[in-house]
């Protein structure tokens, strides 16, 4: 890169840039942001060619394939440069630190400036000539000096609140992001990819108060297909809304609720017991049970919702991809026993 971008322009690109690596779930490393600055900036449309035939396979760019772009595209100039540049909150950070040593060398200034004079009046003898001069040139230095110090502390302190500013904006943007990139857009639920990071640390609180059982549940509406195919798909999408409502609303404070992916949820909790947990899921299917789905004009049922549900119950060590299979197989004994229903394997 030939010419060093503004602070400004690379803070604004910084902004753009946060939330597509975290949409990407691409950690916010000097690498990556460097191919996200290039793609932002389109600098080259090589790059954002690349990138984006990444992006539209997989729905994300590795760390192999972010390396793989930065070799063939930018240099390591471009990561040094990036190094000072990309990081707005250093960059931030670097400006009040510098601000908050120049106002103590200003300070110091000051103090010293302040016992010289304190000195000085304190030897002087007021019956001598000169001496009434003397006060008075200690007293307008000092004037001089401390209106100078107060301008200074001014601007020091409009340097912090910008600073907080930014850095807040920042912050903001960088939760707003991530929030965005857990939720599932049709339903508002937790996405999948929530699901997936939350199920690591699920699987690994191996510590339960006694008695407790963990849970995950996996539901799937009954012949969903045949739904969608009757009434079409704006209102099979409206089906899945109505049950992410239903499933919001039967959840407190022990359960969370995603969606897994399709016309299937799932959900994870601590219950005091196998029954107390297979009640609450009982629940959930009532009220599922419980939707009449109206024509457009809201004049004629045209259908009922019902789910079918499986149980796994968490062993000490649980790996995620166990405890999904086992529910997947709860799951599948509910659709083979007649759907409507809540199957367990407690293994
Ligand atoms: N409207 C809508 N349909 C979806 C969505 N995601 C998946 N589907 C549909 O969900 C249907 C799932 O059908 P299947 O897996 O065959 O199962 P099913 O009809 O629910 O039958 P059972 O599970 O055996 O009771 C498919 O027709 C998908 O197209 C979505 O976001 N919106």
């Amino acid at each position: 890169m030939d010419v060093e971008p503004s602070m400004a322009y690379s803070g604004a690109c910084l902004k753009q840039a946060i939330p597509l690596m975290v949409k990407y779930k691409m950690p916010i490393t000097p690498l990556n942001y460097a191919v996200w600055y290039c793609y932002i900036s389109q600098r080259n449309i090589a790059l954002n060619k690349e990138l984006d035939a990444f992006l539209e396979v997989q729905q994300n760019c590795t760390h192999e394939q972010a390396k793989y772009l930065f070799d063939k595209y930018l240099s390591s100039e471009d990561l040094s440069l990036f190094y000072r540049l990309s990081d707005g909150f250093d960059n931030v950070i670097n400006r009040v630190h510098q601000g908050i040593s120049d106002t103590l060398v200003r300070s110091n200034h000051f103090t010293n400036r302040l016992q010289q004079c304190q000195q000085r009046l304190s030897i002087s003898d007021l019956s001598e000539a000169g001496a009434l001069d003397e006060v008075l040139d200690c007293v307008a230095r000092l004037s001089d000096e401390s209106i100078e110090l107060q301008h200074h502390a001014n601007h020091f302190q409009h340097q912090l609140a910008s600073a907080y500013a930014e850095i807040k904006d920042l912050k903001n943007e960088l939760l707003s992001s991530k929030a965005k990139a857990e939720v599932d857009k049709l339903t508002g639920l937790f996405n999948r990819g929530k699901f997936d990071e939350d199920m690591q640390a699920f699987c690994q609180q191996n510590r339960l108060k006694s008695p407790q059982v963990a849970i995950l549940a996996i539901l799937d509406i009954d012949h969903f297909k045949q739904f969608n195919d009757l009434y079409g798909h704006q209102k099979g999408d409206d089906v899945l809304k109505r049950v992410a409502k239903k499933l919001v609303l039967c959840a407190d404070n022990k359960v969370r609720v995603y969606r897994y992916g399709g016309e299937e949820f799932c959900l994870t909790g601590k219950f005091s017991s196998i029954s107390e947990a297979v009640n609450f899921v009982q629940k959930m299917r009532q009220s599922i049970a419980g939707l009449v789905i109206k024509d457009s004009r809201k004049s004629k049922v045209v259908g009922k919702v019902t789910a079918s549900f499986g149980i796994a119950i968490k062993a000490v060590n649980s790996k995620p991809d166990k405890l999904i299979a086992k529910a997947d197989k709860a799951l599948y004994l509910a659709k083979e026993h007649g759907r409507n229903r809540v199957e367990v394997i407690a293994e």
